[in-house]
């Protein structure tokens, strides 16, 4: 069964519009921050990871987005494009906007931590009219991310690219990618979310995420059944909720719904779950593989991104996602 019709004959697979940032992960892990003393720097940014993900699997990519006018946005800029990633749409900020800064706290497997500094950063600056339509016309699908949401212009790039998806017929796919720290309420953050998700045929979040989109909706038992139905009535054909190691379900249009477990992993930082199995699951949905098959995909490279140091650098190609699911499949990775 069909659960998409991606565009064909397009150039471009896969482009994604939002943050581009980096990230400086703990190098001493399993300790405070206030112990830390060395990091390693990688790009980051959830839609840039997803993009950088895709490409590794091999898809055609662009990226639509605003980097600071330094060497930090030149370093994203040359990382994006050694990984065969367009930015023809990477816009070059010039008012001295900064580059967000994500410093990873590693006290544990489980116990991980953002600290963001995000004040003035470049990524949130991108404006409507530097969206190029053409490129989203050229594309199968466009990715938006919640965090773009969040402020003017940055919100009205997003509400304009969807536009131009709409207008184009691009596969709309949202990952809710929530930053509480982003957002002044939940109210706000809750309509932002809700209008663009009308637009968007493909949604993927964890509970809290959905969770947090439903401050006015009636959910008490937080159904992940409720939650999808909502969207069938817009444009959603498939919403994927994620359970962190619980896995993940996938409902669809067509009233199935489709569970995925996690695969087992050696766990270094949880971070980079979400993108690494949004890229997996996109990539399937694209081969025309079944959601079960796409999402058992999304877990597994999952799996290979959180047993590892990064998120953008860790994306996994095809032949590594072939050969971790086999070797789970054997037995050879148990630990979780
Ligand atoms: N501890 C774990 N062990 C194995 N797999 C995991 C674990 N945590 C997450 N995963 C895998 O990653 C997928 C997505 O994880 P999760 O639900 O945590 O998304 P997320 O919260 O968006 O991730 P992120 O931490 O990147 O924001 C899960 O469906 C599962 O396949
Ligand atoms: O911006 C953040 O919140 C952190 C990111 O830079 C990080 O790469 C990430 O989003 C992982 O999901």
């Amino acid at each position: 069964m069909t659960y998409v019709s991606f565009p064909v004959s397009r150039k471009k697979d896969f482009t994604a519009i939002g943050r581009l940032c980096i990230d400086l992960n703990a190098n001493e892990i399993n300790r405070p921050m206030e112990e830390t003393m060395t990091f390693t720097k990688y790009v980051g940014g959830s839609p840039a990871n997803i993009t950088i993900g895709m490409s590794r699997l091999g898809m055609e990519t662009a990226f639509i987005g605003k980097i600071a006018g330094d060497q930090m946005g030149r370093f994203i800029q040359s990382y994006l494009e050694k990984n065969g990633i367009d930015t023809s749409n990477v816009v070059t900020d010039d008012t001295g906007a900064v580059t967000g800064l994500a410093f990873t706290e590693i006290k544990s497997p489980t116990d991980c931590s953002i600290l963001m500094y995000r004040d003035n950063v470049a990524d949130l600056l991108l404006q409507a009219q530097e969206v190029q339509e053409q490129l989203i016309a050229d594309s199968k699908v466009l990715l938006i991310s919640g965090t773009a949401l969040a402020q003017s212009p940055s919100r009205e790039a997003v509400l304009q690219a969807l536009t131009y998806a709409k207008k184009h017929g691009t596969v709309i796919v949202f990952d809710l990618d929530y930053r509480p720290y982003t957002w002044t309420s939940d109210e706000e953050t809750a309509v932002y979310y809700n209008l663009a998700a009308e637009k968007c045929n493909i949604i993927l979040g964890t509970r809290e995420e959905f969770d947090m989109m439903e401050t006015f909706d009636h959910n008490p038992d937080h159904s992940d059944q409720v939650t999808a139905q909502k969207w069938f009535d817009f444009s959603a054909n498939i919403v994927v909720i994620k359970h962190g190691k619980e896995g993940s379900i996938a409902y669809t249009r067509e009233g199935l719904s489709h569970r995925a477990d996690s695969y087992p992993a050696k766990v270094v930082k949880t971070f980079g779950a979400g993108d690494s199995y949004a890229a997996g699951f996109l990539y399937g949905l694209m081969q025309g593989w079944t959601i079960e098959r796409s999402m058992a995909y999304g877990s597994g490279a999952a799996s290979i991104v959180i047993s590892s140091h990064s998120c953008s650098d860790a994306m996994p190609t095809v032949e590594q996602v072939n050969d971790y699911i086999e070797r789970c499949n054997r037995g050879e990775i148990t630990v979780s």
